[in-house]
């Protein structure tokens, strides 16, 4: 295993953030770093995803210094480095001496194009005016739909917290704390700063698990009842798994991903909670008995993640959306079938697109007339979270004074009996 370093950290960064301009997710990229120690590895995440959160402001500044455009790989390292230097707080000397070495290592052309990084960097680390620079917007297809959803100044607001990052929100298994972390008024704690999760208190007991609070609040509006059959459809990696197996339900998670299942068996072991796992397509899954409950957290834009997922907006172009649309729309009609008169159903989308929230409950309520939205009565939710539908939408701009949470829509309809 390699020794520790900045460098390192560095290097890591700059091959995540190739891998994105290649069209890769960082989360996807886990093997690409899986030779550095640990505290590397979350370095080097942790400077790919701030450049990519500030990548139009680094670009704003480096076009007053850069004449011709360099070279791809180069311009990462300078992307990284003003990234560091002006909003990380980095010293100026290492940080340019490092970005100078970074590039040098680059063959040929890295090797020419040195003395011109270190140049620029030099001036950047001067350079005056980078808290005015407005954070950087959304992808036109995306924002156009949220300017249309939210208006203009809640779009800049949304702007600003995926500018700000997330912090790390955890689902508690049973009444309890831990030391540094924060109550929610929802129920989640949260933890500010750079952490090492698995060197927190209770990780290696189970005591936890990490879930933004947002993602959280779907299973408390189901209101999981010990005892209860319940299925978990789109299970994995398995956080509403783990709130529902904690609340004493006999779960089912069903996932179309057995890999992805994986990580859902792995949760569970560290957490000491079971559940019966089934890889399968939802939309051909079907229960041994009779369900008392079903909670459907459908695939989506995940467009309310960006916070977490600062590579989607560039991995992405709306080119998927109507499928998804249309997938969800036959997921809820697959639940609706599978449940019995009375039966309830949490739909949950991790989205910001109303095409695939209120607008999905407003068509399923024409679809199944006497099916009814039930409006949650839940500690923490501002009323104005609840929707004229009555359900409830989340957005990254709210708590922003206590550092946002995810977006998601989040309905809970009851079948008629
Ligand atoms: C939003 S994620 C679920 C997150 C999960 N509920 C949690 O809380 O950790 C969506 C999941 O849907 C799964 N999925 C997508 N299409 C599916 C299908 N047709 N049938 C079953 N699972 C599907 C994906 O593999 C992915 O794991």
């Amino acid at each position: 295993m390699a020794k520790p370093g900045k460098d390192l950290a560095r290097q890591g960064a700059l091959r995540l953030l190739q891998g994105v301009r290649e069209g890769q997710s960082l989360s996807d990229q886990s093997g690409v770093l899986k030779r550095l120690l640990p505290a590397d590895q979350a370095r080097a995440g942790r400077l790919a995803a701030e450049t990519l959160r500030h990548m139009d402001r680094a670009d704003e500044v480096l076009q007053v210094y850069v004449n011709r455009k360099p070279a791809p790989q180069v311009l990462d390292v300078l992307r990284l480095a003003t990234v560091e230097l002006l909003e990380l707080g980095g010293a100026a000397h290492g940080v340019v001496d490092a970005a100078v070495e970074l590039t040098r290592a680059q063959g040929k052309k890295g090797a020419a194009a040195a003395g011109m990084v270190n140049a620029v960097l030099r001036k950047v680390s001067q350079h005056q005016g980078w808290a005015d620079i407005t954070p950087q917007e959304l992808p036109d297809w995306l924002r156009d739909s949220i300017s249309d959803a939210y208006g203009e100044e809640t779009t800049l607001a949304i702007e600003a917290a995926h500018q700000a990052g997330a912090p790390l929100d955890l689902t508690l298994k049973a009444a309890g704390d831990v030391p540094g972390a924060e109550p929610l008024p929802t129920g989640s704690l949260r933890i500010t700063g750079p952490v090492q999760v698995s060197a927190l208190p209770g990780f290696a007991q189970g005591d936890w698990w990490v879930q933004d609070a947002a993602a959280a609040i779907p299973v408390r509006m189901l209101d999981p009842q010990s005892g209860e059959k319940i299925a978990d459809l789109c299970a994995a990696p398995g956080g509403k798994t783990l709130q529902l197996a904690a609340a004493g339900a006999q779960v089912t998670a069903v996932d179309i991903s057995a890999a992805r299942l994986r990580r859902v068996a792995e949760n569970l072991e560290r957490c000491q909670l079971s559940a019966e796992l089934v890889a399968a397509d939802v939309l051909e899954w079907q229960p041994d008995g009779r369900l008392d409950a079903i909670l459907l957290d459908a695939p989506c834009s995940a467009t309310g993640t960006i916070r977490r997922h600062p590579d989607l907006p560039y991995l992405r172009d709306g080119s998927g959306i109507s499928a998804l649309v249309d997938l969800q729309a036959r997921m809820i009609d697959h639940a609706i079938a599978l449940l019995p008169p009375g039966g309830r159903l949490v739909y949950a989308v991790c989205s910001l697109l109303p095409d695939e929230g209120e607008a999905q409950i407003a068509a399923a309520q024409a679809r199944y007339p006497g099916l009814t939205v039930e409006t949650p009565d839940l500690p923490g939710i501002d009323p104005d979270w609840i929707t004229p539908e009555g359900g409830i939408r989340l957005r990254p701009d709210y708590w922003a004074e206590r550092g946002g949470m995810d977006g998601f829509f989040i309905a809970r309809l009851r079948k008629p009996a």
